[in-house]
């Protein structure tokens, strides 16, 4: 059960006073942002990153990478237009050490990245990051060649001694606590004196487009990858080893962090566009033009973005989030404010995310007045007549901005540490006022 923190500063969640009707330019993703940096890393030679989300996951990447030698130019690029960062891979060097805060995308992607510098590097974070698990990449680091010290749990802190090059070779894991394992063997597998073989021999695996998005990554700075998709056996990826061009990437915006602009468009009967939406990605937040249709808007993809349309009316959902599971909390708060009742399934991995997230969904809805229940991968969610209230959010970003939707239609909600969407949307607050306000 999560534990109620103490109040920090807290954040009276507007309450919209009719149907929004905004355009929204949401930062880049910091999914492909995380991936981009650690390709660009493992490159030979300079590569750039296009409109890079800068937050504190992504920063903290960058930081790691250069803690490690590599160089990292943050600018405006050759054009003129938006921020660019380059990045010179000029070796990976040790001793060093990586802030990982509470970033799964650093405390997973970074260890294989380690293990090919030429020294020790020290990995800690934020204490939840503790409880996070990482044994799938400790142990299979270890099995292709790597020596790691850590306290025996399978998470950090720990120190990975990097020898300079890693043999590599078949590993088998169980990613069923995160897809991320899986991401991050992959992405620096081309590197490995053999590449990299993953079997994934545990219960099912989350968030597939996550681990899609690595492959297509990968092959698109000129690794040779074989997957189940592919042609492959089912739950096997095999990266060859080889060398990697480095890119001219444009970053697209994180549809993950479009989602509570475009719940506010639902739950207020409005209008949100969100420019540059990918026609064709495998970031999970596409899915909610599915999702956010069945539960009572209408969207429509046209060169210049999403343009997202509520009716009134908000439905329950009865749906599997296991592909998309950093979607949940948005949803959850969206099926609080429904008119029938919502199932929210596959998500049990979800209470190892930056909190327990269907604990903290449950307690939290709840002292608003709501009707939720925990079962044993996801939620139950009854609509029930919502008050206000301090909604707390345990340091998840996605947490906070779940609050900010129900507080859009239910008055005097108040968020304790809005400031934690800083992980990923530092801009959140402004952005939510500025969209109210159109
Ligand atoms: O690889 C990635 O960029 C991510 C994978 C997913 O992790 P899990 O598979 O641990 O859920 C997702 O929830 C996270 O926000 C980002
Ligand atoms: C689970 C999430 O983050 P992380 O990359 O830290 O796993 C998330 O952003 O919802």
């Amino acid at each position: 059960m999560a534990t109620t923190p103490a109040h920090t500063a807290l954040w009276p969640a507007p309450l919209a006073s009719g149907a929004v009707d905004a355009t929204v330019h949401v930062p880049g993703s910091k999914s492909v942002t995380n991936r981009a940096l650690v390709l660009a890393a493992l490159a030979s030679e300079p590569g750039w990153l296009r409109r890079p989300l800068r937050s504190r996951d992504t920063l903290l990447m960058a930081e790691a990478l250069r803690a490690m030698g590599v160089d990292i130019e943050e600018g405006v690029g050759p054009d003129g237009t938006g921020e660019t960062w380059r990045v010179l891979p000029t070796g990976l060097h040790g001793p060093a050490t990586v802030d990982v805060g509470n970033a799964g995308t650093v405390m997973r992607f970074l260890p294989p990245v380690a293990a090919l510098a030429d020294g020790p590097i020290r990995f800690d974070g934020d204490p939840r990051s503790y409880e996070r698990p990482l044994n799938g990449v400790i142990d299979a680091l270890r099995v292709l060649g790597a020596r790691i010290d850590d306290d025996g749990r399978g998470a950090l802190p720990l120190t990975v001694h990097g020898g300079g090059a890693l043999d590599g070779g078949p590993v088998e894991i169980d990613a069923s606590s995160s897809s991320q394992f899986v991401s991050a063997l992959l992405l620096s597998g081309p590197r490995f004196n053999q590449g990299v073989e993953v079997r994934h021999i545990g219960g099912s695996l989350p968030s597939l487009p996550h681990i899609r998005m690595t492959v297509d990554m990968l092959r698109a700075v000129g690794a040779q990858v074989d997957t189940p998709e592919s042609g492959g056996e089912p739950n096997v990826w095999r990266v060859t080893p080889g060398a990697l061009l480095g890119r001219d990437l444009t970053i697209e915006p994180d549809l993950s962090n479009a989602q509570p602009f475009l719940a506010a468009a639902l739950v207020t009967g409005g209008k949100v566009v969100i420019p540059d939406w990918p026609s064709r990605t495998t970031q999970p937040g596409d899915r909610l033009r599915e999702i956010f249709t069945e539960m009572g808007g209408t969207c429509e993809l046209t060169e210049y973005g999403l343009e997202f349309t509520g009716s009134g009316a908000v439905h329950g959902i009865d749906v599997d989030l296991s592909e998309v599971g950093e979607l949940t909390p948005g949803i959850a708060a969206v099926a609080a404010l429904a008119d029938s009742p919502s199932t929210l399934r596959g998500v049990a991995h979800l209470r190892l995310h930056e909190t327990d997230r269907l604990a903290a969904l449950t307690k939290e809805i709840n002292e608003l007045g709501g009707d939720v229940t925990e079962t044993a991968d996801g939620l139950h969610i009854r609509p029930r007549k919502l008050h206000g209230g301090i909604f707390h959010t345990y340091e998840d970003h996605r947490m906070a901005t779940a609050g900010a939707i129900i507080g859009l239609a239910v008055g005097g909600v108040q968020i304790e540490n809005v400031a934690t969407t800083a992980k990923t949307l530092p801009d959140f607050p402004d952005m939510w006022a500025g969209m109210l306000e159109a």
